[in-house]
């Protein structure tokens, strides 16, 4: 019988299987952020286990609240700090070099086809945009990874969902996972693993496919996967040209972590995106979705444009497109917060900055920031905000505020409208 590219993946890490239902397996890669690294850390030394598997597959950064806010999140920093140092882990990326998790180390090529990553973060789904299998995972599992370099998963129930047609001019690979998410609801993927295939996904670039895989959690899902092609391995070419040839060489290596065409699905719908408007989010559930057209005219006191959703310099352009020579309206605040610091000197590099700056966005320093509602732009009782970020939950940006999620070119156009606004009449 056929595999999808998660059971491949299973199969090719399976250490030890201890039921029909549960699966211990290999793990490639460990992420670790400033947040819930330090409990497992003080928990392995409160144990006398102060060990890593390998310091080379372990990656670490400092990134949720940077810099700090506080003496607690300055401890938090701290801790993992020390102890990247204390265990040689060369991958750790400290204030001045950091960025979002889930943006700086695919940046760094540190994920590839075929890869298991586990990190305790829910969206470390993003990374499946790789074609590798990423779960974010609790404390105790985060631990074991650590120590251990494994992870017991369920075995892998996929759902495939086919994206056809093409994407209409304003409506982009965020309008696209918000739209599924509406359809499939918050809990319409729980314990499953979605495989994104189809046309509008060949077609998509990694930034792209990073922010469809982003928000699988916002649906419940486990981990989500993009069949690795050539997108990819042209992606990855700066850190894999000494495993191969070619580019040539690498698409078809990459191939072995496609699925078999015989290959046995939980579920499977096809989506035609040709029609798709831009999406936007209402209330406080990631499933609560409308289109534009029928949002538009929302009163919105903020604009936030950045998180591991969409930070990335792709994003920065598209929004810098609807920002160039216009002013954002008087009644709202923009906060744009490149996602990393290579992406910050490219948006610099390239003028977006100071597009943004001419604008009347604040440009803020590579951070989760106000994404989660803890620094750099949190919200006052009662205030809305527009943002390119993942999750709508009630007092996400800060206590008592309302988020609408949105793409960062539905983001920009609301931000110089002064209300939520349809992106498409500024690129006609
Ligand atoms: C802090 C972290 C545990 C959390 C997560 O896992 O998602 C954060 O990244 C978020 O987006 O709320
Ligand atoms: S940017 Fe937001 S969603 Fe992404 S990892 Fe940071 S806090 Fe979580």
């Amino acid at each position: 019988m056929g595999k999808t590219i998660a059971e491949k993946i299973f199969a090719a890490h399976l250490r030890d299987r201890i039921s029909d239902e549960t699966m211990v397996l290999d793990i490639d890669v460990v992420l670790c952020h400033e947040i819930t690294t330090p409990i497992a850390i003080m928990d392995l030394i409160e144990k006398g286990k102060d060990q890593v598997f390998d310091p080379s597959r372990i990656k670490a950064v400092i990134d949720h609240v940077s810099p700090p806010k506080d003496s607690k999140t300055a401890t938090q920093a701290k801790i993992l700090r020390d102890w990247a140092r204390r265990h040689r882990i060369k991958d750790f990326f400290d204030i001045g070099a950091n960025g979002v998790c889930h943006a700086i180390f695919p940046e760094k090529g540190f994920i590839r086809p075929g890869n298991t990553v586990i990190m305790g973060d829910s969206h470390t789904c993003t990374h499946g945009a790789f074609g590798a299998f990423a779960a974010g995972v609790g404390t105790t599992d985060l631990e074991v990874g650590i120590y251990k370099g494994v992870c017991s998963f369920r075995t892998p129930r996929t759902m495939k969902i086919s994206l056809t047609g093409a994407l209409p001019q304003g409506t982009t690979a965020k309008d696209v996972i918000l739209a599924i998410i509406g359809r499939i609801g918050v809990n319409g993927a729980t314990d499953r693993v979605i495989e994104f295939v189809g046309p509008v996904v060949d077609s998509m670039s990694m930034a792209a496919r990073m922010t469809l895989c982003n928000m699988a959690i916002e649906a419940g899902g486990t981990c989500s996967i993009c069949p690795p092609d050539r997108t990819t391995a042209t992606y990855l070419w700066p850190f894999i040209q000494d495993q191969y040839a070619s580019i040539d060489e690498a698409v078809a290596d990459f191939a072995q972590w496609q699925a078999d065409p015989d290959a046995r699905y939980e579920s499977e719908m096809t989506i035609d995106v040709s029609d798709l408007e831009p999406q936007v989010t209402f209330d406080y559930k990631p499933d609560q979705v409308k289109g534009v057209t029928e949002m538009a005219g929302t009163p919105v006191d903020q604009v936030y444009i950045g998180s591991c959703t969409n930070g990335r310099i792709e994003d920065l352009r598209e929004a810098a497109v609807i920002l160039k020579g216009r002013r954002i309206a008087d009644s709202l605040r923009g906060i744009v917060v490149p996602a990393t610091t290579e992406i910050y000197r490219q948006a610099l590099a390239e003028g977006l900055l100071t597009t943004f700056l001419d604008s009347g966005f604040c440009v803020m320093n590579p951070s989760c920031g106000a994404c989660l509602g803890m620094s750099a732009g949190v919200l006052a009782e009662g205030e809305v905000c527009a943002s390119t970020t993942n999750r709508n939950f009630n007092g996400r940006m800060g206590k008592g505020g309302m988020v609408h999620l949105m793409s960062p070119l539905t983001a920009a156009a609301t931000a110089v409208v002064g209300t939520i606004a349809d992106p498409r009449p500024f690129l006609s």
